[in-house]
């Protein structure tokens, strides 16, 4: 599996793993890295006459020599200019002392059109903002419009966030790292500085990166298909899992059904919308397939649970913020059995804004149903503003902390949805589109993980192909999406997958 995440520092511990166990020594890492950047700007840039490489005092910049040295080789005309000088004895140093390009000081940077320029300014040892002839730099390559090419990372984006260390970062064209991305590659607004990525192999092999054992993954089939509910030859409706929703009242019961469709489409054998006596009519009128109970009160959900035996509950679409809310949850957590779970997504987290812990300790007991939580920013700083107001934290560390305080899968939603699981393991999901921007589309995600953890998914994998189903859906549906789309959109997306 090539699908792992590493962060800088499991990076450095691969790199020092690697040079222990051989065959290749730091410098020919260093060697292997430079190699593949400037083949891939060679592939890229064939005419390219005029390359300017950037280079920063640590190992990036040691990339970067040997970057200038093999364009130099085969006729490009290079400039090396350099902020800081390697260490005497380091690996930089000696890259640096085998490019036979003078470096120059970067204040004299001077790019022009048709220029290349190689950024190995900083990548994983990037510690504080930029300089101010490192983004005075950044801003003579976007003002002569001229493509960027990042080792490693963009200088200025933190490998670990995603976010600028100060105020500016590169912007490039294409960005070559190595051995596996690191979150920053996909954490926004990291994924947008980096412009295409490519991950280069440079000797480090697989059985080393088990050995560090990252837990967090690029989401893709790769991560769960191996638990996709297939449906067997002899199964029957009940043995594909019952999805109940709950309706809410007569202005909105729009989002329920928009929930209970999804989970339909996603596979689940049987759906019910279980609705208040007041919206029964307004329900019935829009529903076929998909079944309707009357449920007006806690007692009445009691009996839906034990006659019909659901194997997951969606709570919280358009079902309004309050008491009754809480307390159909906590009673679903403490009362349906390890076998079923809670999708709690909108009203669902909001109405626990002020008694977060009263959620996290039902989700938490022995026996307790399994719960998955789906905020968007503003539902998640609601339930877990500590964590949400910490700046140090990326949105993958947030998740985390999430997960194992809530005691649930946390799918903590936005263009660079991250999901997150009490274990510790994680993913980030790379294939959103912001047409998935759109009133109702978090309904539409709520029944899909429903309907997978329905039909015996474990929560994580759920939680991971619900979102990447989804934003692959929007994606192929295409512009003009609407959440009313979506369920039907899956279909092509479902083909694939099951083949
Ligand atoms: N880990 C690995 O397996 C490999 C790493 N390689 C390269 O090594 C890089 C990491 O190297 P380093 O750890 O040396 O880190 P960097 O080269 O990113 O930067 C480290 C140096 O820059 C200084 N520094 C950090 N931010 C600064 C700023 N804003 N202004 C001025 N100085 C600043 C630090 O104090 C340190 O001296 C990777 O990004 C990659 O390009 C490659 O050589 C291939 C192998
Ligand atoms: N710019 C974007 N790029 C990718 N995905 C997005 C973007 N904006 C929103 N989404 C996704 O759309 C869905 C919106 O959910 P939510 O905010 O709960 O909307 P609603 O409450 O209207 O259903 C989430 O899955 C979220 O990740
Ligand atoms: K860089």
């Amino acid at each position: 599996m090539s699908n792992e995440i590493l962060t800088p520092h499991e990076m450095a511990e691969a790199d020092r793993l690697a040079i222990a166990a051989g065959p290749f020594s730091g410098i020919q890492l260093m060697c292997n890295a430079g190699a593949a950047v400037a083949a891939e700007v060679l592939r890229r840039w064939p005419a390219a006459i005029r390359a300017h490489v950037l280079c920063g005092p640590g190992n990036n910049g040691g990339d970067g020599y040997v970057v200038a040295r093999l364009l130099a080789d085969v006729g490009v005309r290079v400039t090396v200019w350099a902020e800081g000088r390697p260490k005497a004895g380091s690996d930089a140093a000696q890259a640096a002392a085998e490019c036979p390009i003078e470096a120059q000081p970067i204040s004299g940077f001077h790019p022009e059109g048709g220029d290349i320029v190689v950024d190995a300014l900083y990548g994983a040892g990037l510690s504080k903002p930029l300089s101010p002839s490192a983004v005075a730099a950044i801003v003579k390559c976007r003002k002569a419009k001229i493509p960027v090419v990042a080792v490693d990372l963009p200088s200025g984006i933190s490998g670990e966030t995603g976010h600028p260390v100060g105020d500016e970062a590169f912007r490039a064209a294409l960005t070559v790292t190595f051995v596996r991305k690191k979150p920053g590659h996909l954490l926004l607004p990291g994924r947008e500085a980096c412009g295409e990525i490519l991950v280069a192999d440079i000797g480090i092999g697989a059985e080393i990166i088990a050995a560090v054992g990252p837990k967090c993954f690029e989401n893709g089939p790769v991560l769960w298909q191996s638990r996709y509910p297939m449906p067997a030859a002899d199964t029957h409706k009940y043995r594909r899992g019952h999805v109940g929703v709950f309706s809410g009242g007569p202005s909105s019961t729009g989002a329920a059904r928009l929930a209970a469709f999804a989970a339909a489409r996603a596979g689940v054998g049987a759906v019910t919308v279980l609705s208040p006596g007041n919206t029964l009519a307004t329900n019935a009128a829009h529903l076929t397939s998909i079944m309707l109970r009357r449920v007006d009160d806690i007692d009445a959900a009691r009996a839906f649970i034990s006659d019909r035996k659901p194997s997951a509950l969606v709570l919280g679409p358009g079902f309004g913020v309050g008491e009754p809310l809480r307390e159909l949850a906590l009673v679903v957590l403490e009362t349906a059995g390890a076998e079923v779970s809670l999708v709690l997504d909108a009203d669902g987290i909001t109405s626990f804004h002020d008694a977060p812990a009263s959620l996290f300790i039902a989700a938490g007991a022995k026996g307790a149903a399994g719960l998955v939580l789906t905020p968007h920013e503003g539902e998640f700083g609601r339930l877990f503003p500590d964590i949400a107001r910490d700046a140090a934290l990326s949105k993958l560390e947030k998740a985390r902390k999430a997960a194992a305080r809530s005691h649930g899968v946390v799918i903590y939603k936005g263009p660079d949805t991250v999901i997150a699981s009490p274990d510790g393991r994680a993913a980030i999901n790379a294939n959103g589109t912001p047409l998935l921007a759109t009133a109702g589309s978090g309904d539409v995600l709520s029944g899909i993980v429903a309907a997978l953890l329905a039909q015996g998914m474990p929560a994580f994998e759920a939680a991971c192909a619900a979102v990447w189903m989804h934003a692959e859906a929007a994606r192929r549906f295409g512009p003009g999406l609407i959440a009313e789309d979506l369920p039907l959109a899956l279909c092509p997306v479902l083909r694939e997958l099951l083949g």
